[in-house]
């Protein structure tokens, strides 16, 4: 398994990322693991902070934001907001509420996002959107993108293989980039 992986191609939206600046790259096996990775990553985020997660369909965007909301805390489950553009889920605790937000047939961007009339601080949450590159960048300088790829060649192999790329956009992960370094397996 492990020699299988560390040959397989990068998918192209890794390979992609890979020409961009510094980035984590990370490969998970499982759902599980995806699981586990976003609730490592939920471990970096503050209030405020905005997550976009790019993938083609079924590449795992919902099974991160999963991890997401068990590392943050909040409650409710995390599933595909298929009737909802964004649903908020608030803190069980004193954290930020995670407001999950899939902008796949959000059109127009921004101004839709702000019409939904979320009743939540996006200030004060952590923001993750599914399918929102072109669409949500100017909610925030600071970003920090995850591109997920199926690793791609022994498809019979490598069906639940997951490359995961990080890259932290603005000052804010400039500072938290060895952090996000660390995420990958040493
Ligand atoms: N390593 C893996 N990581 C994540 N999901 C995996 C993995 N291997 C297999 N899967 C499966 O792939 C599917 C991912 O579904 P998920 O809803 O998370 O994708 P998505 O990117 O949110 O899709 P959509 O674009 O439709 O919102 C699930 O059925 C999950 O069990
Ligand atoms: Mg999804």
């Amino acid at each position: 398994m492990e020699d299988v992986q560390r040959e397989a191609p990068r998918s192209p939206a890794a390979e992609a990322l890979a020409e961009a600046a510094a980035e984590t790259l990370i490969t998970v096996d499982s759902p599980a693991s995806m699981q586990e990775l976003g609730r490592r990553i939920a471990g970096l985020l503050r209030p405020g902070d905005l997550v976009l997660l790019t993938g083609e369909l079924g590449a795992g965007k919902t099974t991160l934001t999963r991890g997401l909301g068990e590392g943050l805390g909040v409650r409710g489950a995390v599933t595909s907001p298929t009737f909802v553009i964004a649903r908020v889920h608030p803190s069980l605790g004193d954290g930020p509420p995670l407001v999950h937000v899939d902008a796949y047939r959000l059109g127009g961007g921004l101004d839709e996002m702000e019409d939904l009339d979320l009743d939540v601080s996006l200030p004060d949450s952590v923001v993750v959107v599914e399918w929102g590159d072109g669409k949500v960048e100017e909610l925030s300088d600071d970003r920090l993108h995850v591109v997920i790829g199926r690793a791609v060649g022994h498809e019979e192999v490598l069906d639940d293989v997951r490359e995961v790329a990080l890259r932290g956009v603005g000052a804010r992960w400039e500072q938290a980039g060895p952090e996000l370094a660390r995420l990958a397996p040493a």
